[in-house]
């Protein structure tokens, strides 16, 4: 659906050179939510707006449904875009027309007729849930809203892609919440292809399937958002993660073994829904004689599935050990040795 193929995009600042993106390489699938997330500064933005070509890629491919976006004309690259919709974080709305017309804009330049153009807008401000606000001005309105409102006028060309540039980075929780439901039942009703940018691990694990990790202009982790949270293969996607689901030893607990002379390990057993039936703890006490103790734990949904991590402390000798982490693997769970205690 989407391709980006070693993408690189430099600037010039007086004679520095910045590389906002380096080299990336990602592969969106249709119907799925992507997120990229980076801190600030990582390239985010730059690499989103390369995928229509706000931003002219330095070198690189970015194909959209197999159209080579980099090779169109103007007349060509205008009506690709009418497939892709975007909304932004400060929601770019018309601040000198009304809610309607802000919806309708897309419609017009499109030439579309004025029955279509009303019936089409009328109906796009039903499914954002703002059918009563159709007269009134952006000022009028709290920032949600306005992102409906932009959410409407993105949708108004039935596009198959919506390019999300941390869409809800400016709203409070709650409206993060009702937003990214939207977003959600959007793609699941018209199987639009989404790709969002943002800072926040939340809103990668309320919606996302799949995400990139984007550091110094690079993706330095890609994977499906259960694997990046089961997983975590760098520093920053441990920071990220650790914000919203603490994958960490507490350093309470860090101390406790320390003084506490345990002999034995202490393991992160990460588990995504019902990945096993058996009562491996149990399992570990009665067939491995290795007497686990649960010293932390912590479960949240990612998307509409469980996924929980328990820190277990288990007392006996390596090999004994090992025989345990091995029937647990078994079971279909995850497990890191956080640390040995001799
Ligand atoms: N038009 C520009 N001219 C020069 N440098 C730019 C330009 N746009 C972005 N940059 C630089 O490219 C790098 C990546 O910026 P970008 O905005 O893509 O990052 P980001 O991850 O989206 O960060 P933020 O969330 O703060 O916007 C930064 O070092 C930035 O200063």
């Amino acid at each position: 659906m989407i391709t980006i193929k070693n993408l690189q995009k430099t600037y010039r600042q007086g004679n520095r050179i910045v590389e906002a993106v380096k080299d990336v390489n990602i592969e969106v699938k249709k119907g799925e939510i992507f997120g990229v997330i980076g801190f600030s500064g990582a390239g985010k933005s730059t690499l989103i707006r390369c995928v229509n070509l706000l931003e002219k890629p330095t070198s690189g491919l970015v194909q959209v449904n197999g159209l080579e976006l980099t090779s169109l004309t103007e007349p060509e690259l205008r009506a690709a875009r009418r497939k892709i919709g975007m909304i932004f974080q400060h929601f770019n709305l018309l601040s000198s027309s009304t809610v309607f017309e802000n919806v309708a804009a897309p419609l017009r330049l499109a030439r579309a007729p004025k029955k279509q153009i009303e019936e089409k807008v009328n109906e796009l401000l039903r499914l954002v849930g703002l059918a009563d606000k159709g007269g009134s001005y952006p000022s009028q309105l709290s920032g949600g809203q306005k992102q409906r409102v932009a959410i409407a006028r993105a949708l108004a060309n039935d596009p198959e892609i919506l390019l999300c540039d941390e869409a809800t980075s400016a709203l409070d929780p709650q409206t993060t919440d009702s937003i990214l439901e939207l977003l959600l039942d959007i793609n699941r009703r018209f199987d639009i292809t989404i790709m969002l940018i943002t800072h926040e691990m939340y809103v990668i694990k309320q919606i996302c399937d799949r995400v990139a990790v984007m550091e110094q202009g690079a993706v330095v982790e890609q994977g499906t958002v259960l694997d990046i949270f089961a997983r975590p293969q760098t520093h920053t996607t441990r920071n990220f993660i650790k914000n919203i689901f603490d994958i960490h030893l507490p350093e309470n607990i860090q101390r406790k073994i320390q003084t506490e002379h345990v002999n034995g390990s202490i393991l992160r057993v990460s588990f995504v829904g019902e990945a096993t039936t058996e009562p491996f703890i149990a399992e570990l006490a009665i067939r491995y004689g290795l007497r686990p103790n649960v010293i932390f734990g912590n479960i949240t949904q990612i998307k509409q599935t469980t996924f929980g991590s328990l820190m277990i402390a288990v007392n006996g000798e390596p090999n004994i050990i090992q025989q345990g982490i091995a029937y647990l693997q078994q079971q279909g769970l995850t497990v890191e040795v956080l640390e040995h205690v001799e």
